[in-house]
């Protein structure tokens, strides 16, 4: 049976439990395993069900930025620039929890799954709603701390036609997020949160290929200049790719 639990194969691919990588065969959406998303035809960072169109801004496609990461790994500093950069509105996933989540997370409780579907898919709509309203890409902000949180984002493409998804996961060892989660002020995420992100957090795997991850252990504008380059690099190749199956 199909759980929030079952990971959802990217690029046609699904973990096996050990870890190893299989390639999924299925078609359809299967009893067993993994749901199958329709065509995900990228790697490098992004994964969609577009058909490649010929012409105008359609050529490439609409795209989601999703900045990822534990707290204080730098999400809104990094999605704030990317805004900036791309000329894209951006969306700050912190205001989407319901008050009954910021409740807990300031008064130290962390998160459980159940608290974090309903915010996972309201951030999900939001980001397509921006698309809906003609923007051809948005940032936003999202922990999206475990794989199948991520999943939930991914099924995004499933009902968006052109839409390619991008994860820019955001990594630091906790010792360095503790220590700018300290230094940060006026914020109901105190220090006291950072080691139980951490222990329900899943690094993306190499089987996640529309993941970027960024090394943010280095000055900021550093990490931004390297976030902005891997974006640009991504839809680079987005455009040779469509341009070749438009020739
Ligand atoms: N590369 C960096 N080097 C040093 N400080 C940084 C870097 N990136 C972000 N910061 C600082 O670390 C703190 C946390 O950054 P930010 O608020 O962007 O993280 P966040 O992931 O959005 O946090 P949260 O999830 O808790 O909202 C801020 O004070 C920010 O200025
Ligand atoms: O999944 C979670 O536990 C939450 O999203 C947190 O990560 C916070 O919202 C965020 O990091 C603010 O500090």
């Amino acid at each position: 049976m199909l759980s929030y639990d079952t990971p959802v194969s990217v690029n046609g691919q699904t973990s096996s439990p050990s870890g190893s990588i299989s390639a999924s065969h299925q078609s359809v959406p299967s009893t067993q395993t993994s749901v199958r998303l329709p065509t995900p035809n990228l790697s490098n960072g992004s994964v969609s069900n577009s058909v490649a169109v010929s012409n105008g801004s359609q050529e490439m496609g609409h795209h989601i930025w999703l900045v990822t990461g534990p707290a204080g790994c730098g999400k809104s500093t990094v999605a704030k620039y990317l805004s900036n950069a791309l000329q894209l509105p951006y969306i700050e996933g912190d205001e989407y929890h319901p008050q009954a989540n910021i409740d807990k997370m300031s008064a130290g409780i962390p998160l459980t799954d159940a608290d974090r579907w309903d915010w996972l898919t309201a951030l999900r709509e939001a980001a397509i709603h921006e698309l809906d309203r003609g923007n051809d890409g948005v940032v936003l902000t999202c922990s999206a701390l475990k794989r199948k949180y991520r999943d939930v984002i991914r099924v995004a493409p499933y009902f968006t036609p052109n839409l390619y998804l991008h994860f820019i996961y955001l990594d630091a060892p906790e010792e360095l997020l503790l220590q700018r989660v300290l230094a940060r002020k006026n914020h109901y995420m105190g220090a006291n949160m950072v080691h139980s992100q951490f222990e329900v957090l899943e690094r993306p795997r190499a089987d996640e290929t529309d993941v970027i991850t960024i090394d943010v252990s280095r000055p900021v504008e550093e990490v931004m200049a390297d976030a902005l380059k891997r974006v640009r690099q991504v839809m680079d190749g987005i455009k040779a790719d469509s341009q070749e199956s438009a020739a």
